[in-house]
């Protein structure tokens, strides 16, 4: 039998939502989404090493994150009290991903850690099971533990594999914090799209594709809409989850970086390919 490796590195990729409609509100108050969500090769990268002790330890602490709310030591726990493992982690991180900006950087954070320790603890948990335990901590938790893109309902759990093109597209960040309850609580958000069927969204190309939160992160936060605007003169702009984040699409690396260099110095700029699977699940070669 070979032995149980000891550290594991994996990667933690980011998503777009290349469209998202609010088609309701549920009781609780949540909004029920139509979403398309294309994991991208932006990544953070996790590491694991194994400890007999029990200890769950983020060696690598995150700036205006406490250490136990971090999603990545709450999905630790988390796996620990389901499984009854003895077994405990040190886990550290090289942050790329800014901080609640629209591409779910901390669900793909504790997605990892679930699929990860999953495997360093050898748990045998399947996919399901992993992605119903990481919905508790977030709606995008389950997207990267299936690790393909998805066309989403619901609050964003509701998963059905979809294959989407493939472009290099433009990631800004234009350096403004949103704040996702204050848009879900906006009295102006527009909650009543017409649902659509996942074939008709993924026919209907960029004419249906447009982000509901959109119109009222563009009003209350001018920074994004003149990047939005920016971004616009060279293809169609759009708003990732509720921002700050905004992308485009483009048909080569080459022509995508032209535009990320020329974008104003006071915003954040990538250059990253689309995926229909994620260089989490390839690196597990499952
Ligand atoms: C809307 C998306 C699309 O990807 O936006 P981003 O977070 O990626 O920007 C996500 O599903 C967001 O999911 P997540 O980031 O887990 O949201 P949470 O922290 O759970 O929600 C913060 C708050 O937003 C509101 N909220 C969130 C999701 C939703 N479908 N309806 C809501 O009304 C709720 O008031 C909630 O308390
Ligand atoms: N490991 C983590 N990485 C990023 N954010 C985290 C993490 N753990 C907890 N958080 C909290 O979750 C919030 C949302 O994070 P993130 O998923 O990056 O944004 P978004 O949901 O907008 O894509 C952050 O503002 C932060 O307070």
């Amino acid at each position: 039998m070979p032995a149980t490796p000891r550290t594991l590195t994996l990667p933690a990729p980011a998503k777009l939502n290349r469209m998202l409609h609010i088609v309701g509100r549920r009781q609780d108050g949540y909004h029920e989404l139509q979403t398309l969500f294309q994991i991208i090769d932006l990544c953070d990268s996790l590491s694991f090493t194994l400890r007999q002790d029990g200890v769950i330890q983020l060696t690598t602490p995150m700036d205006g994150v406490a250490h136990d709310d971090n999603l990545m030591v709450r999905a630790a726990k988390l796996l620990q009290q389901h499984s009854g493992t003895p077994l405990g982690a040190s886990i550290t991180i090289d942050k790329h991903l800014p901080m609640g900006g629209g591409l779910g950087g901390g669900s793909s954070n504790a997605a990892t850690v679930l699929v990860g320790l999953n495997q360093l603890w050898q748990l045998g948990y399947s996919p399901t099971t992993l992605a119903a335990l990481g919905l508790t901590l977030g709606a995008d938790v389950p997207v990267f533990v299936r690790g393909h893109s998805a066309w989403a309902e619901g609050v964003g759990e509701q998963l059905t594999q979809a294959t989407l093109d493939t472009p290099w597209f433009v990631v800004i960040h234009p350096g403004v914090s949103v704040s996702t309850p204050a848009i879900f609580q906006d009295p102006e958000l527009t909650r009543d799209s017409l649902p659509i069927t996942m074939a008709r969204a993924l026919q209907g190309g960029v004419v249906e594709w447009r982000n509901d939160c959109e119109a009222i992160v563009r009003k209350r936060y001018p920074p994004i809409a003149e990047a939005l605007d920016w971004l616009a003169q060279y293809a169609p702009s759009r708003l990732t989850g509720t921002g700050a984040c905004l992308f485009a699409a483009f048909d080569s690396q080459k022509s995508a970086q032209i535009v990320a260099e020329r974008a104003n110095q006071r915003w954040q700029a990538w250059v990253a390919r689309g995926l229909n699977t994620s260089p989490l699940q390839d690196a597990l070669g499952c």
